[in-house]
C-alpha cells in the first residue's frame, strides 16, 4: 500500500499542475475530452458490452440502453451545451447598489475524487466524469472493486483517449480509497451506500471538502389501482421493468417495494407473473436477459433476507436461488413482517414486496415512517393523492405513472435528500454540481454614500433602515431633509 499512496500522491501533484496551468478551463480542451469520451464508447462497445456482460451478466441491450447510449447522450448534450453553460449569468441588481453590475461566474472546482459503483460501473463512473470535465476540472476516478472487468477497461482505455495529465484512474477496493480520501481534494463525487457515504462525509470534513453523495435506500411503488384500473396491464409491465429489467433490482431507483389495497392484491399478482414469464420465459436463469447478482457476498445478503422464516411464508412467486451462478428467481412476497430486514433494507436485487393497506391514502404515512427515498413512484391518477405525494412526503424525485425514467431525462436533477443522498446531477445540473458559482460585483468608484460609514448619527440608521426596504421615495425625501425617518 506504500507503493499506492506514492502513485497517489504523484498523481494528484500531476493532476493539480494542469489545473494551475489552466489548460482544463478552456473550453476547447473540455470540448476535446468530451468528444475523446463519445469516441471511446463508440469505438469499445462489444468490449464494453463484454466486461459489462462478465462483471454482472447484463445483457448487451441493456448494457447499451443503461450504460453506453446514456453515456454518449450525456456526453453529446454537454459538448452541445457546453458554449451556453460557460457564459457567465447576468444577474439585475436592486437599484440601491446603482451603479454597481452583478454576475455568476462558474468556476471548477480544481481536482476532484469520484468514486463509483459496481452496478452501473461505466455510466455511474464517466457520467460524472462528463460533468467534472465540462465544468473544467482535472478528475481521479476510482470505478468498484466489485466490477473489476469495467474498472479494468477504465483504467486502461481512459489514458488512451482522455489527457492522462489531467484525467486518471486508480484501481481499487476500500483500501485504496482509504488512501485516497486522505487527500485533500477540491470536490468528492461519490456513488454507492449510505453506509459509506458516512465514511466520505467525514473524510470531506477533515478538509472541508464540498461533497455530492449518490446515496441508495428504498424506492416505494404506489399502486392505487382505482384511478389507474384501465391501464393496470402498462402499469404492471412498467412495475416489472422497474423490479426485474435494469440489473435485475440492483439499482438505486429500481422499484423496492409496493403499496397497493388489499382488495386488489391478488389481482396484481396474477398480473405480474405472467409479464414475468413474457420477460424472461419459462427458466429466466438460462434467458439472457436478467442481470446475474454482482457477488457471492451480495447473493448471500438477499438470501438471508428471504431466509428470515417469516420472509420466507411470504413468497408467493419465486424464490429459487443458484449461489454457483449467482442467480435469484424474480421473486414476489405478499405482506413479509414489516420489522423484517427485508422491509427495512434496501434491497438491491429481483426481490418484489408487496405491502397490503386498509386505504390507498395510508401509504402517505407508510413512507413518511420511513428514511427520504431516492425516488417515490405512483400509479395514480387522482390528483388529490398526487398533490398529497409531493407536499407531504419529501424524496429526490416523484415518478408518476412510470418507473426509474427520471434517471434518463438529463433535463431533470437526479440526486437523492437526507439518508439518499446530497446534491444533485445530470445534464446541465452536473456541470453545477462541478462548478463553484463565483459571485462578481461590480462595484464603481463614481458616488459615495455617506450613510454607509461611521460615526453613527439617526439621520444614517434611519437611511439604512429605508433603504433595506428599498423604499426609494422616502430616501429621496430623508436626504433632501423633507422627512425625519
Ligand atoms: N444514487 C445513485 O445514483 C446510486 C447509483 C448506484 C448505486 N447507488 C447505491 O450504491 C449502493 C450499492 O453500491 P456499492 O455496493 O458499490 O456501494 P459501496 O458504498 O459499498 O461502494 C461504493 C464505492 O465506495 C468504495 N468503498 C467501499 N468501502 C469503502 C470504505 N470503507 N471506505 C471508502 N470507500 C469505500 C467502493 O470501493 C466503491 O468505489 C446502494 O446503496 C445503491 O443504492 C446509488
Amino acid at each position: 500500500m506504500e507503493a499506492m499512496k506514492e502513485t497517489v500522491e504523484e498523481s494528484l501533484r500531476e493532476m493539480r499542475e494542469t489545473f494551475a496551468s489552466g489548460r482544463t478551463r478552456s473550453v476547447k480542451w473540455r470540448k476535446t475530452q468530451l468528444g475523446a469520451i463519445i469516441e471511446m464508447v463508440k469505438d469499445n462497445e462489444d468490449k464494453l458490452c463484454d466486461v459489462l456482460f462478465q462483471d454482472l451478466g447484463k445483457h448487451s441491450t441493456e448494457a447499451f440502453r443503461d450504460e453506453l447510449g446514456f453515456v454518449i447522450r450525456s456526453a453529446t448534450t454537454a459538448l452541445n451545451c457546453l458554449d451556453k453553460w460557460v457564459v457567465p449569468k447576468k444577474t439585475s441588481l436592486p437599484l440601491l447598489f446603482y451603479p454597481a453590475k452583478g454576475k455568476v461566474l462558474s468556476e471548477p472546482y480544481g481536482t476532484v475524487l469520484v468514486l463509483s459503483s459496481w452496478n452501473f460501473p461505466i455510466s455511474l463512473s464517466l457520467d460524472p466524469l462528463i460533468g467534472a470535465i465540462s465544468a473544467g476540472n482535472t478528475v481521479l476516478l476510482k470505478a468498484s472493486e466489485l466490477s473489476p472487468n469495467a474498472s479494468a477497461f477504465l483504467a486502461k482505455t481512459i489514458p488512451a483517449y482522455l489527457d492522462n495529465k489531467a484525467i486518471k484512474v486508480i484501481e481499487g477496493g476500500p483500501d485504496v480509497a482509504t488512501i485516497l480520501l486522505k487527500q485533500q481534494w477540491d470536490k468528492i463525487f461519490f456513488t454507492g451506500s449510505p453506509r459509506i457515504g458516512k465514511v466520505i462525509l467525514a473524510a470531506a470534513a477533515e478538509h472541508l471538502t464540498p461533497v455530492t453523495l449518490e446515496l441508495g435506500g428504498k424506492c416505494p411503488t404506489i399502486v392505487d389501482h382505482h384511478s389507474v384500473s384501465k391501464d393496470m396491464k402498462s402499469v404492471v409491465k412498467r412495475i416489472s421493468g422497474g423490479k426485474w429489467g435494469s440489473a435485475s433490482g440492483q439499482a438505486c431507483i429500481s422499484v423496492d417495494y409496493i403499496l397497493i389495497e388489499k382488495s386488489f392484491a391478488s389481482s396484481l399478482i396474477d398480473m405480474l407473473k405472467p409479464v414475468i414469464k413474457s420477460f424472461f420465459g419459462e427458466n429466466p436463469k438460462e434467458s439472457g436477459c436478467l442481470s446475474r447478482i454482482v457477488s457471492k457476498q451480495h447473493f448471500q445478503r438477499l438470501a438471508r433476507l428471504l431466509n428470515d422464516p417469516g420472509v420466507k411464508a411470504s413468497i408467493v412467486y419465486g424464490g429459487s436461488m443458484d449461489e454457483d451462478k449467482l442467480y435469484v428467481e424474480p421473486t414476489i412476497l405478499l405482506d413479509p413482517p414489516l420489522d423484517s430486514e427485508i422491509m427495512n433494507e434496501e434491497i438491491f436485487g429481483p426481490i418484489l414486496p408487496i405491502i397490503t393497506l386498509r386505504d390507498i391514502q395510508e401509504s402517505i404515512g407508510f413512507i413518511k415512517s420511513k428514511p427520504k427515498p431516492l425516488a417515490i413512484y405512483a400509479f395514480t391518477n387522482d390528483e388529490n393523492l398526487k398533490t398529497r405525494i409531493l407536499s407531504e412526503t419529501s424524496s429526490g424525485s416523484v415518478t408518476f405513472n412510470d418507473v426509474m425514467i427520471q434517471y434518463m431525462c438529463d433535463a431533470l436533477p437526479f440526486g437523492g435528500v437526507g439518508q439518499s443522498g446530497i446534491g444533485r446531477y445530470h445534464g446541465k445540473y452536473s456541470f453545477e454540481c462541478f462548478s463553484h458559482d463565483k459571485a462578481i460585483m461590480e462595484g464603481s468608484l463614481a458616488m459615495d454614500l455617506e450613510a454607509r460609514y461611521p460615526p453613527w448619527n439617526s439621520f444614517k440608521l434611519n437611511f439604512i433602515r429605508l433603504a433595506f426596504r428599498e423604499d426609494y421615495f422616502k430616501l429621496v425625501l430623508l436626504m433632501l431633509g423633507i422627512i425625519k425617518k
